[in-house]
């Protein structure tokens, strides 16, 4: 197989040299290339020539910068490339995407299976949460995306949509149908481009983001769906569609991935508009501040290549910055609770004293691991199968998850006192309904200083209950007879465990999913920091759209949610 491909590689090389050499033309190339059966190899070639191309048409156009445009939207994450995706189809509108990130193009963005590569790199903030009490005073890394696309080129890939609870949840904080679940599922249908068995309820074909069920998964991931099966546990054709309405499934996960690579909400919305005049592209481009007249927001003052400049927005201004960036630029910016903004000599524009509050991310244990007989490779993005359940039936939403992880997936303190061997995989435990809540403060007036980063986790009896639950239910799942071909030892815990033991054992294995959510919530309420069509209150041309927006966190990773969220905004700006 490896051969072949080097073979393959070898051809089409000695093919573009003669082509370079103008010994054959582009179309004679193409032709050759089709007939030796690379056209795969030579359509990837071409599509990341074109890539090259846009982003250097790019670079010009960021370099002569106009003094303003229609729409600023601030950080191309993923709501903020989905709402730029959209907003350009009116090519009269002139639109500035500003990334502090550079471009989305690390191998380790491109291929999912090395996504936790990326963390403590430069493709992400570095922020870590102050120790939290509920973690035994643990301080757990709060990674987010500091890349084009944001969020989606940076994470585990997987693609699933909110429970019907979680959204109906929103139209009832807002008074906004608009945000429920029905209205919600018609824009999933028009965001996706499913590529798995059709299913015309509930997924979409003709949109923009490709989805697809783990590809040719690992036989422990089908075995885990045989295990859940035996338990009597529902398992589901897929993740995604039903389960949203049944509230609980197991089932292979859903990825972003086409042939072996990320598409990330850049690739899926962004590159096929960025050649269009009306969309400007500055990466590696921070923003410091919202410029401000009276309550009327103006534009921004950025810091890129070429030092500080102001740039005006003529319709509005849009903060696509994800949990921690948006509230931390919302208070630099004099939008926050006067008290704290006081602290930093910052001049309160609004008074907003919910900015940074009611911070929200969901919990997952690592965690349960089990020694494989055979060292395994992992696919995909390592996370094949996972299972949302509720502990207790009266509950609306599923409070436990379980992620199947093909490595010994682990914390700090529970690697080192376990020690696992690397042929191990883990079952994650999860907990997706958080009571616990944290807050993000700002450091300082900097705008190069981090936020402060109070997760709080696990500060709330029932988030640690429901985590207890759901490491039973991942020991339960490894002791099946389904799974016994892939089970020499239970490493971790190893034994069944009990009362402080568990708590414990909880505590010290609680890591996140890096779904920050929640800082900036949405609301018909007087403290909401935005309302029902994302305004900020108490401002004129000024919106959110990202993360921070969520009144209570979906029950499920929250890209999908994002993207969303990015749609639903360019409906409300049109
Ligand atoms: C490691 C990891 C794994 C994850 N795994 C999954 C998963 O598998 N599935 C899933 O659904 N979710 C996953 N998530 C969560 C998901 O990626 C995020 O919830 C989602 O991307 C958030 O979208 P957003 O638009 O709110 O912000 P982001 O995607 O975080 O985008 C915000 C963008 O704004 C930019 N920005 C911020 N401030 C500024 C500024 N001042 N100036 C200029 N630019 C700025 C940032 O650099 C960033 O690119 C994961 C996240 C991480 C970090």
């Amino acid at each position: 197989m490896k051969n072949k491909s080097i073979k393959s590689g070898l051809m089409l090389e000695k093919l573009e040299a003669s082509l370079l050499k103008g010994q054959i033309s582009r179309r004679k190339f193409i032709q050759f290339a089709g007939a030796a059966g690379l056209l795969s190899l030579t359509a990837a070639r071409v599509w990341a020539e074109e890539l090259d191309a846009i982003r250097e048409n790019q670079r010009q156009r960021g370099a002569s910068l106009k003094k303003k445009y229609d729409y600023i939207v601030i950080g191309a994450g993923s709501a903020g490339c989905a709402l730029v995706g959209r907003l350009a189809a009116d090519k009269s509108k002139n639109i500035l995407l500003i990334e502090a990130g550079d471009w989305d193009t690390a191998p380790s963005i491109l291929d999912p299976r090395l996504w936790f590569t990326n963390l403590g790199t430069e493709r992400e903030w570095g922020d870590v949460s102050l120790p939290s009490h509920g973690v035994n005073g643990r301080a757990i890394a709060e990674h987010t995306g500091r890349v084009l696309g944001g969020g989606s080129s940076i994470n585990a890939s997987i693609w699933a949509r909110p429970f019907k609870a979680d959204m109906d949840h929103w139209a009832k904080m807002t008074g906004d149908s608009r945000w429920n679940y029905e209205s919600s599922l018609e824009i999933f249908k028009r965001i996706e481009n499913w590529n798995g068995k059709e299913n015309s309820q509930y997924r979409g074909k003709n949109g923009p983001v490709w989805c697809q069920p783990a590809d040719n998964p690992l036989p422990v991931a089908t075995a885990m769906l045989d295990a859940c099966r035996g338990l009597g546990l529902p398992v589901k054709d897929d993740l995604n569609g039903e389960r949203e309405v049944t509230g609980e499934g197991f089932a292979l996960m859903n990825h972003i991935i086409k042939d072996g690579q990320r598409q990330n909400m850049a690739r899926s919305y962004l590159y096929p508009v960025m050649a269009q005049k009306n969309v400007t592209v500055l990466v590696n481009t921070h923003v410091n501040k919202l410029v401000i007249d009276g309550t009327t927001v103006q534009g921004v003052e950025l810091e890129g290549s070429k030092g500080r400049i102001i740039v005006e927005a003529d319709v509005e201004t849009i903060l696509s910055g994800g949990g921690f960036n948006t509230p931390k630029l919302l208070m630099l910016s004099g939008i926050g609770d006067e008290v704290e903004l006081k602290k930093h000599n910052i001049n309160t524009v609004v008074h907003s004293p919910e900015v940074g509050k009611n911070m929200q991310d969901h919990i997952l244990h690592g965690g349960v691991l089990f020694e494989s007989p055979v060292q395994m490779s992992h696919r995909n993005s390592g996370a094949e199968v996972s299972g949302y359940l509720k502990s207790d039936s009266t509950l609306d939403l599923p409070d436990i998850s379980v992620v199947q992880i093909e490595l010994p997936y682990v914390s700090d303190v529970i690697g080192k006192e376990y020690n696992p061997p690397s042929s191990s995989w883990a079952l994650c435990g999860g907990m997706v309904t958080p009571k616990s809540r944290g807050r993000v403060t700002l450091q300082s007036s900097n705008p190069s200083d981090r936020p402060i980063v109070d997760a709080n986790f696990l500060d709330h009896p029932d988030d640690v209950a429901s985590l207890i639950k759901s490491i039973e239910l991942c020991q339960e799942i490894g002791s099946t007879q389904e799974l016994k071909k892939y089970v020499k030892r239970e490493v971790i815990p190893g034994k069944k465990l009990k009362g402080k033991e568990m708590e414990d054992f909880v505590r010290n294995g609680a890591t996140t999913y890096f779904h920050a959510s929640g800082t900036c919530r949405m609301g018909n309420d007087d403290l909401a920091v935005v309302d029902n069509e994302l305004r900020v209150n108490g401002l004129k041309k000024l919106r959110i759209a990202d993360s921070s927006i969520m009144p209570r966190i979906v029950s499920v990773p929250t890209m999908p949610a994002c993207v969303l969220i990015g749609e639903r905004a360019s409906d409300l700006l049109a």
